[in-house]
């Protein structure tokens, strides 16, 4: 038996820290994984004042990976850190936060120091399953052992301290950083948060500008492998925005098969391409549903209508996300389903997602 990822991180989640009692790939302290030639490595993102439990922690991940057939040499890094993103107590109101101005002569896009790839999961329509994609595969990526943030854009309807199960503000102490919300070794922002009670708030341009400007350079993302940016549907102000101000290295247009919808991700990939973005691919979310209880497949949307599409445009079908049932409760229920029930077809498909994004180094 030869020595993979997945039998890897199978025996870490097995670790388990136990102050939290969550496990060490869950809660996002393992970092950096290389498994090759029979060998693993990986770095422990551990709090400096639990410095020596740690140490046991690492003891222990090191004796269960030498007990894997095939595993020859094992290195733990354990690095300490006390800036890591806390989970904030709740103020009623956020605290208002100074912008900080841009730096002399950057007018064009920028990356986010920290941050080494921002990834923008978008779609042409709302309603097709944007939010559902971008959370479960931020958490299907974090499960893998990479680090991972996850920037909710969506200012028409921000969901995801809802589908990430987080609740309360994020909280800046020096009236400068901003401390993200942390859940399933996940770091988020929204900017549903960002707004006072629940005020409803129209966005004008220069507003939005300067709040996405905030997300992305003011917040305390640690180091991260990834940025996913959950944006909102269609092609306006947020998605010139991040593409003009920020580095994005790749997009991801989720559309359900129906022929209305794939005319508007048509205007997505278009507005893309103009502002010199690449499309990693598409995602036929909705496709096919299997009836729960006795398994009888249909397809309510049609199927296979985002396949054609992205042949078209020659860019890669990257998933086809079934209708399901457990799709939609997971999302509600704040634990995204490729949690809930990663060995189930609805968890796995967004795993094997992750797993296809890493390979091909876009995660
Ligand atoms: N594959 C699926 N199976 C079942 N329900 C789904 C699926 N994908 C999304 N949903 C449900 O559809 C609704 C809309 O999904 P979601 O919020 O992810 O869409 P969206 O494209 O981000 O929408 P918008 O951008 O308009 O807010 C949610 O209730 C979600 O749970």
């Amino acid at each position: 038996m030869t020595l993979t990822r997945e039998s890897v991180l199978a025996a870490l989640k097995t670790v388990q820290d136990p102050m939290t009692g969550e496990d060490i790939v869950s809660s996002g302290m393992m970092r950096a994984l290389r498994v090759a030639d029979q060998s693993v490595r990986f770095v422990l993102e551990v709090d400096q004042s639990r410095m020596p439990q740690m140490e046991e922690l690492s003891r222990e991940a090191e004796q269960k990976l030498q007990d894997l057939p095939d595993c020859e040499s094992v290195q733990v890094v354990l690095t300490a850190h006390s800036d890591a993103p806390a989970q904030p107590s709740a103020p009623s109101e956020p605290v208002p936060i100074k912008q900080r101005p841009a730096p002399p002569g950057t007018s064009g896009p920028q990356r986010v120091p920290g941050i080494d790839r921002v990834v923008a999961i978008a779609s042409g329509k709302g309603g097709v399953g944007k939010s559902t994609v971008a959370a479960n595969l931020a958490c299907a990526l974090a499960a893998q052992g990479r680090r991972v943030g996850l920037l909710d854009a969506d200012v028409y309807g921000p969901s995801q301290p809802k589908m990430l199960g987080v609740s309360g503000r994020p909280t800046s102490p020096d009236g400068e950083m901003i401390l993200p919300l942390r859940n399933h070794g996940v770091t988020l922002i929204s900017i549903g948060l960002m707004t006072s009670g629940d005020q409803a708030v129209v966005w004008r341009g220069p507003m939005l500008m300067g709040a996405l400007q905030q997300m992305m350079s003011q917040v305390q993302w640690g180091a991260l492998d990834i940025l996913i940016v959950d944006l909102p549907p269609g092609t306006g102000d947020v998605q010139m925005t991040l593409s003009q101000k920020f580095i994005v290295d790749g997009a991801i247009i989720v559309s359900t098969p129906q022929d209305i919808a794939l005319l508007d991700a048509r205007k997505g990939i278009d507005m893309f391409h103009q502002m010199h973005v690449p499309i990693l691919g598409m995602i036929e979310n909705m496709s096919t549903h299997v009836c729960s209880k006795c398994g009888h497949e249909e397809h309510i949307f049609g199927h296979g209508g985002v396949a054609a599409e992205a042949g078209k445009l020659g860019v890669p079908l990257l998933a086809e996300v079934p209708l399901s049932l457990g799709i939609r409760t997971a999302g509600d229920s704040g634990t995204p389903a490729t949690l809930a029930d990663p060995e189930a077809a609805d968890g796995r498909v967004f795993r094997d997602l992750a797993a296809r994004l890493v390979e091909q180094g876009h995660a």
